[in-house]
């Protein structure tokens, strides 16, 4: 067990929330900021999150606030904010961020520049030490203690040394990975993919339909991942296959919550208001769809998704194009000389 320190998580939604009471656990003391001074009063008083995390109990080391100036004063900040929110955030106090250890938990790509939540991070504060935190870690399961796993990427060990230590419990185990960029990209992805598994349960549609989406998705993703030079070993690791499996398989994801929805007949905007959180894989889409259309990478699951979703194909429709496509072999990276 590690020494006790002050450490700061940014975000009090589940995530924030979730991991905030993993490090008050450990012996931490932990400062949380939160966009909303009413959420905070709750936490404060109650020492629960009804809109985020009903029903688990806040631990009392964990201390809300909404000063941003006071949560920036430790030297390891977890941030759990939405990707369209993490620059507008952290912007203000970027010069405050320089010399931090900041790990993002963030699964998302920002609009435009196609940047994962660690770059811009990094852009903002250069000279800080960065991390990002990813895997099969549903908040709620976290919060009540399931046995979880995820992997600290960082390319300065010391980063992962010290996420390692701050969060290993007996309920939480972390791996280290020196593929920041990896790491992120499979947490981002997936949710793409969780979003179209939600539709097929919706849909009634078989285990088989559901293992060979999940089996492509994994395909499709480390393709584009290589593309852009990522290393596709990481893919066969928690943050990879790990967290894919996870959202693609439990209705306790907010993305397949989405795609649960839409293949139940709401529309998209129908659906993201009757979740009320973060479901990221709704803006990856469309950042995915974009740069695979402009690299000219074969995703034809995001293609299928985006037809429906954003160019009103039917699901049938859809679905016919990618059973008739012309046919493939089955792994990308062995040869198929003389196929
Ligand atoms: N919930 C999970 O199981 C889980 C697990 C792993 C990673 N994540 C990732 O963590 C990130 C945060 O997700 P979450 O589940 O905590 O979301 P959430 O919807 O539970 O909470 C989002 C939080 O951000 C705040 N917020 C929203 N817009 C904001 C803005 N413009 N400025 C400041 N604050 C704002 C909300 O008030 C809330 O506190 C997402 O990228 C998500 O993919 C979530
Ligand atoms: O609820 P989701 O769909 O945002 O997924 C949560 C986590 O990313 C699962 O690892």
């Amino acid at each position: 067990m590690s020494s006790k320190r002050t450490v700061a998580v940014i975000g009090g939604g589940s995530f924030g929330t979730a991991l905030a009471n993993l490090l008050a656990e450990n012996g931490h003391k932990v400062l949380m900021w939160m966009r909303d001074a009413q959420q905070a009063e709750i936490i404060r008083t109650e020492r629960q999150s009804p809109r985020y995390l009903k029903g688990i109990s806040i631990h009392t080391d964990v201390e809300p606030t909404t000063d941003l100036a006071k949560v920036i004063q430790p030297d390891l900040l977890f941030i759990a904010l939405p990707s369209s929110a993490l620059r507008d955030v952290l912007k203000p106090i970027a010069d405050e961020l320089n010399n931090k250890i900041l790990v993002s938990m963030t699964k998302g790509i920002e609009a435009n520049t196609f940047l994962l939540m660690s770059q811009i991070l990094q852009e903002l504060a250069p000279q800080a030490k960065i991390g990002v935190l990813s895997g099969p870690n549903l908040a709620r399961e976290i919060a009540e203690h399931a046995l979880t796993a995820t992997v600290i990427a960082s390319e300065d060990v010391t980063v992962c040394q010290q996420v390692q230590q701050v969060l290993h419990s007996r309920t939480f185990r972390v791996y280290a990975s020196n593929d920041r960029y990896g790491v992120e990209l499979g947490g981002a992805l997936k949710n793409v993919y969780a979003i179209m598994s939600g539709m097929t349960v919706a849909l009634g549609m078989g285990e088989n339909t559901r293992a060979t989406l999940i089996t492509r998705a994994l395909a499709e993703m480390t393709r584009f991942a290589v593309k852009l030079g990522a290393n596709p070993m990481t893919f066969l690791g928690l943050a990879g296959v790990g967290d894919l499996l996870v959202t693609c398989n439990s209705a306790k994801s907010r993305n397949y919550q989405v795609g649960y929805a839409i293949g139940q007949g709401l529309s998209l905007d129908e659906a993201v208001s009757r979740l009320g959180e973060v479901a990221e894989g709704v803006n990856t889409l469309k950042v995915l769809k974009a740069k695979s259309d402009e690299l000219g990478i074969y995703m034809p699951l995001v293609t299928g998704l985006y037809a429906i979703i954003f160019g009103g194909m039917s699901l049938e429709k859809v679905i016919e194009k990618l059973m008739l496509a012309e046919p493939k072999t089955d792994v990308d990276f062995i040869s198929t000389e003389g196929f």
